[in-house]
């Protein structure tokens, strides 16, 4: 049976708030972590809440709805987590999709560490790989509420731009899937092709590029160096062919893609070794 494992609310965020579309100005109410010392899973909080502003402003310019921010998480940290990830915890669920996942009707390389209720797919979240992320997923929730703040701040009057706050003015947002997916070389297991996440529901994901795996053999071995993977996203102004332009991002251990609601991308494929990647579809409160 699916069980809902909604989030707990980040109340604190990141140390500088966001400069409003509309100024050109920035204030901050918390410079106390700005030498940053002591690298936690954020290695340096402001610098990164700097980076969502910028780059927000940069992608609106362009009209992109995506951002990809290189190193948001410590790829330290991650490495923390992952040796028991890929040695214990991590057991791939198959799961059947409506219609198919990116035409892949059976997939069978992720496992589930919070999943809707009554939703596709139906499965039982992995409680104990869920319990050894709690800590990434709740940095997670901070940073995808301070992106999501930033990319939708405007004056947009519709009902459905609106979004309830917390008592920082953030976006109250929550998890309503969690998964972590392993690609290898073999057919429907090395890509996930071009889709959008989620139906409906989903109001815009967050995907943490996990280390790549040292711990069940060599670096050489697991390495995709080379070899394919990262992210391919269609967002953005029109090019020629009036379609939206294609941008391609070689993701590392830490690197943070925040994907707004309904934006096509891809995890592109890879051809040698194993690429390990953390994604989460959000609700935000309306
Ligand atoms: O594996 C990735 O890097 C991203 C995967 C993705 O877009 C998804 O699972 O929806
Ligand atoms: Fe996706």
């Amino acid at each position: 049976m699916a069980m809902a494992a909604p989030a707990v609310v980040a109340s604190t965020h990141l140390g500088t708030p966001v400069v409003d579309d509309k100024t050109t100005t920035s204030s901050t109410t918390n410079n106390d972590d700005t030498s940053c010392t002591s690298p936690g899973i954020i290695t340096c909080p402001n610098e990164i809440q700097k980076q969502i502003v910028k780059g927000v402003v940069r992608a609106k310019l362009s009209k992109r709805r995506h951002l990809v921010l290189p190193r948001a998480i410590s790829p330290d940290y991650l490495d923390t987590l992952m040796p028991d990830i890929v040695t214990n915890l991590f057991e791939p669920q198959p799961v059947t999709y409506n219609g198919g996942v990116a035409n892949i009707k059976q997939w069978k390389i992720s496992c589930y560490l919070e999943v809707m209720e009554g939703g596709v797919p139906c499965t039982n979240p992995h409680m104990a790989l869920q319990r050894h992320c709690s800590e990434l997923l709740e940095t997670c929730n901070m940073l995808f509420a301070s992106w999501y703040r930033q990319q939708h701040a405007c004056n947009d009057n519709r009902k459905s731009a609106k979004y309830k706050m917390d008592e920082n003015s953030y976006p109250i947002v929550s998890r309503l899937m969690t998964f972590i997916t392993r690609y290898n070389p073999a057919p429907e297991e090395n890509a996930l092709l071009k889709h959008v996440d989620g139906a409906g529901k989903v109001d815009g994901s967050l995907v943490v590029a996990l280390p790549i795996d040292r711990w069940t053999d060599s670096y050489g071995n697991n390495s995709f160096e080379g070899y394919g993977g990262g992210l391919t996203f269609w967002d953005g102004r029109m090019s020629g062919k009036n379609e939206p332009e294609e941008i391609l991002y070689d993701t590392r251990s830490g690197d943070v893609a925040f994907i707004d609601k309904a934006v096509w991308h891809q995890a592109n494929p890879i051809t040698k070794g194993t690429r390990w990647a953390l994604v989460i579809f959000y609700n935000v409160e309306r």
